[in-house]
């Protein structure tokens, strides 16, 4: 550590997952000395307890659903059983696969020196990692989020998102508490794989987040899949193998899932130390240029308040180190951030997807998209947001892979295009982004037929005032 306590660095970076990782690499390039402090491995959680475990567990998963479901089309195939050490195998194996890119020696390949250890700001330039001190010009904090514990009695052996990857066996009975991202995509990906599933949703919708009909949708699948939900229900008390709810209702379980949301990694940082400010619920306040109260300190990632992604940590961490390097103040824009969950069918959301004042929005259902129909996935729809101007604010779109429709969606919403300019671009046939293709058609030539309309009537207005002007009257 010596030659990491010698020198001034011109940007530390606290915590090596998705947000730090971009920070540094982006430091790095623009010709800044960067010391990337980890604790415990970098790839954070996206890599090791989140994203690609999920996807991978939830591929495993739907494959198992997609051999259950290809009798439907006329495909039977017998004896399929699900190997709980290989899925985990193959959990293993991506992550594996994808892990050498965040690897310590690759990010010191790359120009930034990586140090093990956890930090605690001692004063402003100053921090502590471990036992060695070192001085700083500026700094990112990038330290994430922890899954919330909810204080239930009884409440004692659980798992959460960073410990779920370690069972050995599925588990015969798995109860799932909270049902957004993490709470969903876990229920089915074990429910189809072969765990009876019951999930606990506190709010009257799974995906709160979500349209009413999108989390519908979801809900009908999930419980398609075996699974059973509860919601509108509070957990009051857990005893070894039983979960009371609110209304009495007994849930028996092997295994609880906890999986209520995150709450920001910053209780040790000593952000007193440095005039940073947090908000109530411990996550760090950042201007849109992601710097913090205090000039020289930036965060990104799950430690603010921003939307809790892998993109948007990566996107707005390059913000950050580009801001703190060149003494720039580029803004994130947070009007066009899209989300997906992972389940069958997948839920994409960006930009506004509530019906709001001086907005309209057009919906095409799956039922009749051929895409859909060949698939036979017809559960799903294609909704656009438009404001007076016609241009596209937002959109949802419920389809297997919906994520990959949105990236579009996303970038019309960015440039600021209109329905008709959606329109007016080929998309290929059949396919999925068709949905969203059809409804700014359809928007479109709505606007077209009520301009028509306009037309014709302010003709007939016309042309009446003028034959009443020109016929003579009849005293
Ligand atoms: C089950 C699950 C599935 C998910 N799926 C998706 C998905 O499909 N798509 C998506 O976009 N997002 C997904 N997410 C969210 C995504 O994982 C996070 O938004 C993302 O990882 C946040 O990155 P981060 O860098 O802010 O934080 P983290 O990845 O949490 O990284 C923070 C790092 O800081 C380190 N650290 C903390 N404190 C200190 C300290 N004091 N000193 C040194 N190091 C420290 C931690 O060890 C950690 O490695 C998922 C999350 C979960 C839980
Ligand atoms: N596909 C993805 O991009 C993906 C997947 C997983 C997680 N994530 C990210 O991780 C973050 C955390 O995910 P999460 O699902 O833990 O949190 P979340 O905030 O998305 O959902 C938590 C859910 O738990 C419910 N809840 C809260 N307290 C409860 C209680 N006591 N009993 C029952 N239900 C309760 C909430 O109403 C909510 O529906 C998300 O914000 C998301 O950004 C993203």
């Amino acid at each position: 550590m010596k030659n990491v306590e010698t020198k001034v660095w011109d940007l530390l970076v606290v915590g090596g997952g998705s947000a730090g990782i971009v920070a540094a690499k982006t430091a790095v390039k623009l010709g800044a000395s960067v010391l990337l402090a980890e604790q415990q491995r970098p790839g954070g959680d996206c890599l090791w307890t989140g994203c690609v475990p999920s996807k991978s567990l939830l591929a495993a998963a739907h494959h198992r659903a997609g051999i259950r479901k290809s009798a439907a089309l006329g495909v039977h195939a017998q004896g399929v059983t699900v190997d709980f050490a290989a899925v985990r195998q193959h959990v293993n194996t991506a992550i594996r696969t994808i892990e050498p890119v965040d690897a310590p020696e690759t990010l010191q390949a790359g120009g930034i020196h990586v140090v093990k250890g956890t930090v605690t700001f001692i004063g402003d330039g100053k921090a502590a990692i471990g036992g060695d001190r070192v001085a700083y010009r500026q700094a990112v904090i990038a330290t994430g989020a922890s899954p919330i514990v909810p204080r239930i009695p009884g409440l004692r052996d659980f798992l959460t998102s960073e410990t779920i990857w370690g069972l050995t066996e599925l588990p015969p009975r798995l109860l799932v508490l909270g049902g957004g991202s993490v709470g969903c995509e876990l229920s089915q990906a074990f429910a189809r794989l072969g765990s009876s599933v019951t999930l606990v949703e506190a709010t009257d919708q799974i995906l709160p987040a979500e349209s009413p009909d999108a989390a519908a949708i979801i809900a009908d699948s999930l419980r398609q899949d075996g699974v059973n939900i509860l919601t509108g229900r509070a957990l009051t008390e857990v005893t070894e193998h039983t979960a009371v709810l609110a209304d009495r209702t007994r849930v028996e379980f092997d295994q609880l899932l906890i999986a209520v949301g995150r709450r920001a990694r910053t209780a040790k940082l000593g952000l007193e130390h440095l005039g940073v400010a947090a908000d109530e619920q411990g996550r760090i306040v950042v201007d849109r240029s992601m710097r913090t109260s205090n000039p020289r300190i930036w965060a990104a990632g799950d430690v603010t308040p921003l939307p809790q992604f892998t993109h948007t940590a990566g996107a707005f961490a390059s913000i950050a180190a580009s801001n703190a390097i060149l003494g720039l103040r580029r803004k994130a824009t947070t009007s066009a951030i899209p989300r997906v969950t992972f389940t069958a069918p997948e839920v994409a959301s960006v930009g506004h997807t509530r019906a709001a004042h001086g907005t309209r929005q057009q919906t095409i259902t799956h039922d009749h998209l051929d895409r859909a129909v060949t698939d036979d996935e017809r559960r799903g729809f294609s909704r656009l947001h438009f404001d007076r101007k016609g241009r596209i604010v937002g959109a949802t779109v419920v389809s297997p892979r919906a994520g990959e429709t949105i990236g579009e969606l996303t970038l019309a919403i960015r440039l600021g295009l209109r329905g008709r300019d959606l329109a007016g671009t080929i998309h290929p046939y059949p396919t999925f982004s068709d949905g969203a293709w059809n409804a700014a058609i359809a928007d479109t030539r709505d606007q077209l037929d009520a301009r028509s309309a306009r037309r014709v009537i302010r003709g007939l207005a016309r042309a009446r005032s003028m034959w009443l002007r020109l016929r003579p009257r009849r005293h």
